[in-house]
């Protein structure tokens, strides 16, 4: 590696890439989750498997993984890509393919989930909330006056 190379290596910040789902209920609240030993709330998802054939696929494996739930891929709503710091690995970025999604629930934290909560996205209170979901992501589901 050269000079440059190296250089830029050390200061470029590491990006962790993942599918994210935004779930909304009847209320139009939306569904976040906390990963065991995590401190704050974020979007379900995660990152693409090497076995999966698209985002969509990655989605509803992570979704069934952490919740328990059936994703629907008709209706799925794209709503773009989004980055901030990573919640989780200090010093990383995440870059996060953003879906709106319809499931089946029930949903329940399943896996490495310790904890749900459906939050208003218009007051999410004190909840502490993922940077990528709290002043990106939560933001889009607040309905247009
Ligand atoms: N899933 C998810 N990850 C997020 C969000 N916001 C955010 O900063 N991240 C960061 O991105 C990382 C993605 O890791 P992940 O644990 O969800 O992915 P994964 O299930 O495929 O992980 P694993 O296979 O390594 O266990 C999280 O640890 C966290 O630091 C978010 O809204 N959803």
């Amino acid at each position: 590696m050269g000079l440059h190379q190296a250089m830029s290596a050390a200061a470029a910040p590491r990006i962790v890439r993942i599918v994210a789902g935004m779930i909304r209920n009847d209320q139009g609240r939306v569904l976040l989750v906390r990963k065991r030993g995590a401190e704050v709330f974020q979007q379900p998802g995660g990152k693409r498997d090497a076995g999966d054939q698209d985002d969509l696929h990655t989605l509803a494996r992570e979704l069934k993984e952490e919740l328990g739930c059936t994703m629907q891929r008709d209706g799925a709503q794209l709503l773009g890509c989004f980055s901030a710091s990573a919640a989780n690995e200090p010093g990383c970025v995440v870059e996060a393919i953003v879906y709106e999604v319809r499931a089946s629930g029930p949903f329940t934290a399943c896996a490495e989930i310790e904890a749900l909560q459906w939050v208003d996205p218009a007051q999410p209170g004190d909840l502490p909330i993922a940077q990528l979901s709290r002043e990106q992501l939560l933001p889009l589901m607040i309905p247009k006056p």
